[in-house]
């Protein structure tokens, strides 16, 4: 089975391909060419791994140390990855991979779903939820060869080797057998199956390597949002769309965790691990479960460490990382989402925008960000945002390292230099994500 070059099935990649290739009339740069390559890199996965640091907690020198030491520990030297602080953000480390052709594949065979695969790819091991198929006599130590289900036909347990549309990605080896996965009334937990090497050459680091709450792996592109937000110490902050909080903690760090930093998100599960992420990260946030396109009231009585809602002209910034078709994530495989799920997005989007307007203080600066790749959802709701509010700028984002926007909207030229696009045309091979910075004048 050749490797795929675009997780959308074919109607899908029609019609997104219809939507972006409309930005061709506006802009030189954008074809179908373009949307092919960036479908090609969005099945591929990332050629670094990148952690943040908890400026709170740790420094990067430190975090940099115990990498090298770890890799320096557990691989010969000329495997040990290149390891450097991020030339623009010193709270980043990069960790390049070397990705591999592996040889001398056992005919043991472990098959994983599409978002197992991803994770493997980007160091993950696997854990025993994840193991979709584990041919029978497979005891523990063996070497197997992983794949993954591209077919998505692969029922939890099988026990034959898969004969359907699969592709290599890793070599592991297994601890945990058939039995301890398979058998009735088991809930199996922790590690099956413990990769050696995998096609990305991401390398695997250990969980507890870092002290708890001192750096965690984050796409660089959401580091960049925090930054292009540019928190400061004693401002008053609203972070709309929260959890699990990556972006949170990073804002309270910038914050040098003074100030008040308000966290809204609107799923119960999702809010649980914003706290427990809080926490562990020493983090000084208020944390609400409410529903962001409903928390803005002219008559509200509360003081904004209260809670929702709240009264105009509250914050000196907000984050709206909206909730999006995240498209851009990588690697992805198949995509199999539905034009009517696509289409959902942008009204939310909308919802929350409006609300964000309304709660930032005039000189207030207000980023809006996803991960995801459309027009729609990205140049299309900036281009709707300048033409409903205009007391609203685009602004050049402090940290500026991504690519211009696409045309295809009603956006300038100059407009579309001041976003930031993250795919397969700016250096940082990270996600496929988006960044809008506005002032309210
Ligand atoms: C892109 S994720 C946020 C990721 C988060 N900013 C981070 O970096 O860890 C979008 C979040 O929006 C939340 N969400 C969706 N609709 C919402 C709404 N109406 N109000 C508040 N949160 C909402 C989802 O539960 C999800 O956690």
């Amino acid at each position: 089975m050749p490797y795929p070059n675009s997780p959308f099935s074919l109607q899908l990649h029609e019609s997104l391909m219809s939507r972006i290739e409309s930005a061709s009339s506006y802009s030189s740069s954008i074809n179908i060419s373009n949307f092919t390559r960036i479908c090609n890199w969005l099945c591929t996965p990332p050629r670094v791994t990148t952690i943040r640091v908890n400026t709170l907690l740790s420094n990067t020198d430190n975090i940099l140390n115990k990498l090298h030491h770890h890799f320096r520990y557990i691989l010969e030297d000329a495997l040990v990855p290149n390891i450097y602080i991020h030339e623009s953000t010193k709270d980043v480390i990069i960790v390049e991979h070397t990705p591999k052709i592996l040889d001398n594949i056992s005919p043991k065979e472990i098959i994983v779903d599409d978002a197992c695969a991803a994770a493997v790819l980007r160091g993950a091991h696997i854990f025993a939820p994840g193991v979709l198929g584990m041919t029978i006599g497979c005891q523990k130590s063996d070497n197997v060869s992983i794949y993954v289900d591209l077919a998505k036909k692969c029922k939890k347990g099988l026990q034959k080797v898969y004969d359907k549309d699969k592709i290599l990605i890793a070599k592991g080896v297994v601890n945990m057998t058939r039995s301890e996965l398979y058998g009735e009334n088991l809930n199996p937990q922790g590690i099956a199956i413990t990769i050696t090497e995998t096609i990305s050459g991401c390398p695997q680091i250990p969980e507890d390597l870092f002290p708890k709450g001192s750096a965690l792996l984050q796409n660089l592109p959401s580091v960049i949002c925090i930054h292009s937000l540019n928190p400061l110490p004693n401002e008053v902050i609203l972070d709309m769309c929260a959890a699990p909080g990556h972006k949170t903690s990073h804002i309270a760090a910038l914050m040098n965790n003074q100030g008040t930093l308000v966290a809204i998100d609107k799923n119960p599960g999702r809010i649980k691990k914003l706290r427990k992420h809080c926490s562990d990260f020493n983090i000084n946030a208020r944390i609400f479960l409410s529903n962001s396109t409903l928390i803005f009231n002219e008559s509200s009585q509360n003081r904004v460490e209260d809670g929702p809602p709240f009264l105009s002209e509250s914050f000196d910034r907000i984050l709206l990382d909206a909730p999006c078709s995240a498209l851009g994530k990588r690697p992805q495989f198949r995509n199999d989402i539905t034009e009517k799920v696509l289409l959902s997005f942008v009204p939310l989007q909308k919802k929350l925008f409006i609300q964000a307007v309304n709660l930032l203080k005039i000189n207030g600066c207000l980023v809006y960000s996803t991960c995801t790749i459309t027009l729609d959802e990205n140049e299309g709701i900036v281009a709707w945002a300048l033409k409903k509010f205009n007391n609203l700028r685009l602004v050049k984002s402090k940290l500026h390292i991504g690519s211009p926007g696409l045309g295809g909207t009603t956006l300038s030229t100059e407009d579309l230099q001041l976003l930031q696009r993250f795919g397969p045309n700016d250096d940082s091979d990270s996600i496929g994500f988006f960044i809008a910075c506005f002032i309210k004048k």
